[in-house]
């Protein structure tokens, strides 16, 4: 008799840059233990094993983590906590906090704009960000009205260069900000990366709801 076919594996979307090297550890504490290629940010593969056939990985840009799980494309995914606030896919749950990748998104001004300016006073803002939804949500619930022009990266010039007198960026160090005459006036919201799990491949997939507990235990066990 000919075995049935081995199923589909679990693909979990992780992103590249700054929160990779934080990730490596806590997947290797839930027990994936990626093909080295993955860890070599110089590898041009996309698709990885791991030392489990019924697991892969993927490697893609921070903000198309969200929408590869939402689409179901990767049953679980690495994200911060500002792209799933930008994106907002109802497709999307996110279950565990994993105390990685922590920074915050803030409205920032040039020094100079600052010692004269009350951000209470505001009625309207120019603002150049790579987050226009949590932009503009923010200031309409503070009765603003933010006109955002959409960057995917170097914000920290737009004032300099005169396209808005404000940014709104991600702040950790605040050294970004700092080297381009820039202060912080208002912070929007503390962000962290978190797993998230397609909501159809939680209720479908049976290995997922174990991969999900594997990680809140890994993250328990570097809290500890
Ligand atoms: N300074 C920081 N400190 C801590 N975490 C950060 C910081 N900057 C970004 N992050 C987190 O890491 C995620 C990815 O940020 P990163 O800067 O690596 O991506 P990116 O360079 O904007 O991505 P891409 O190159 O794909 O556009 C962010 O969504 C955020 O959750
Ligand atoms: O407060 P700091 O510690 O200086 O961190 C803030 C910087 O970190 C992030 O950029 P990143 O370094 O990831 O570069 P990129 O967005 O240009 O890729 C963010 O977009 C800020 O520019």
């Amino acid at each position: 008799m000919s075995q049935p076919p081995a199923p589909e594996p679990i693909v979990i979307a992780v992103p590249k840059g700054r929160i990779l090297s934080e990730a490596l550890p806590l997947l290797a504490a839930a027990g994936i233990v990626p093909e080295p290629a993955f860890g070599d940010e110089n590898s041009r593969a996309l698709r990885f094993r791991t030392g489990d056939p019924g697991i892969e990985l993927i490697r893609v840009r921070a903000f198309d983590v969200a929408t590869f799980v939402a689409h179901g494309a990767a049953q679980l995914g690495i994200v911060g906590s500002d792209v799933l606030a930008e994106f907002d896919y109802p497709e999307l749950y996110a279950p565990v906090d994993l105390d990685i990748g922590h920074c915050r998104l803030s409205v920032a001004e040039p020094a100079e704009l600052a010692a004269r300016d009350d951000p209470r006073g505001w009625s309207h803002v120019r603002v150049a960000t790579k987050y226009p939804h949590v932009t503009a949500q923010h200031f309409a619930r503070r009765g603003v009205q933010a006109e955002c022009i959409k960057l995917n990266g170097a914000m920290e010039l737009a004032p300099t260069l005169g396209l808005a007198a404000r940014i709104v960026d991600l702040v950790s160090s605040g050294r970004t900000l700092k080297e381009n005459g820039l202060v912080e006036v208002e912070p929007i919201m503390a962000v962290s990366a978190r797993l998230v799990v397609n909501r159809a491949a939680m209720k479908t997939r049976a290995h997922v709801f174990p991969l999900v507990e594997a990680f809140r235990t890994a993250v328990g066990k570097k809290a500890a």
